[in-house]
């Protein structure tokens, strides 16, 4: 079965810790991706190079991969070189991520998706809005997510929840579509499907275990 079918009408897991905190090692990430997988997880997303080494070898499901790196002059973080999709495929990344908003970066936005497809990965767009996808996949990506909805200055401020409406949007253009940001609940994840999903992936709600007790610890102080 080809990558994108093995992901169709499942659940990726992102397992990216809290930056710094005391989960973000690899050998935490190769084994909270397990235990997703264990759990059920049809694909995993793994941040950075060294995460991914530490996984692959752990791990049969498909992988989609990306490099965040906190520029000085452009709030892009996700997958901003040719260099960073090149050392994520030499790494056993199936599939790449790549920002696909137009914002500027340090390489260009279409070098870095032609990079993704001629190092034979599939590449997956993280869009932000329609128009992001339709010139993704006109430059060939095989994957649409709705990652960076609420994220850019054009769309902040989306809410709490995953953008269906964005979902929707996508599930006309011909790619897959990939429900990506905000996904907190199964409830959530249902229904981001419906609206007419591929796959979805949820990270916060699984790996960043300082979100999540956060949640509970704060419904415990307010309950009274
Ligand atoms: C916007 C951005 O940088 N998103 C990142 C992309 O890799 C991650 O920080 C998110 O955790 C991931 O997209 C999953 O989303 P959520 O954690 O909401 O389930």
């Amino acid at each position: 079965m080809n990558l994108l079918e093995r992901l169709r009408g499942g659940l990726v897991a992102s397992c990216q810790p809290v930056d710094d905190g005391p989960m973000d090692r690899p050998e935490i990430v190769a084994a909270m991706a397990q235990a997703a997988v264990a759990g059920g997880a049809a694909g995993l997303r793994i941040e950075g190079v060294e995460n991914l080494r530490a996984t692959r070898p752990h791990v049969d499901v498909p992988i989609i991969a990306i490099v965040k790196r906190d520029l000085p002059d452009s709030p892009v973080r996700i997958t901003t070189t040719i260099a960073d999709a090149r050392a994520l495929i030499e790494a056993g990344a199936d599939i790449v991520a790549y920002d696909a908003t137009p914002r500027p970066r340090t390489d260009a936005r279409d070098d870095i998706l032609a990079a993704i497809i001629a190092g034979g990965a599939l590449a997956m767009a993280d869009c932000a809005t329609r128009a992001d996808a339709e010139a993704a996949l006109a430059g060939g990506a095989a994957i649409v997510g709705t990652t960076l909805s609420g994220y850019t200055a054009e769309t902040e401020g989306k809410g709490d929840g995953p953008d269906l409406d964005l979902i929707r949007a996508f599930r006309d253009l011909g790619g897959f579509v990939m429900a990506e940001g905000r996904i907190d609940t199964p409830e959530l994840a249902a229904q981001a499907m419906r609206a007419g999903a591929d796959a979805v992936t949820v990270g916060s709600a699984l790996t960043r275990l300082e979100i999540v007790t956060g949640r509970f610890a704060h419904a415990v102080r307010d309950a009274k």
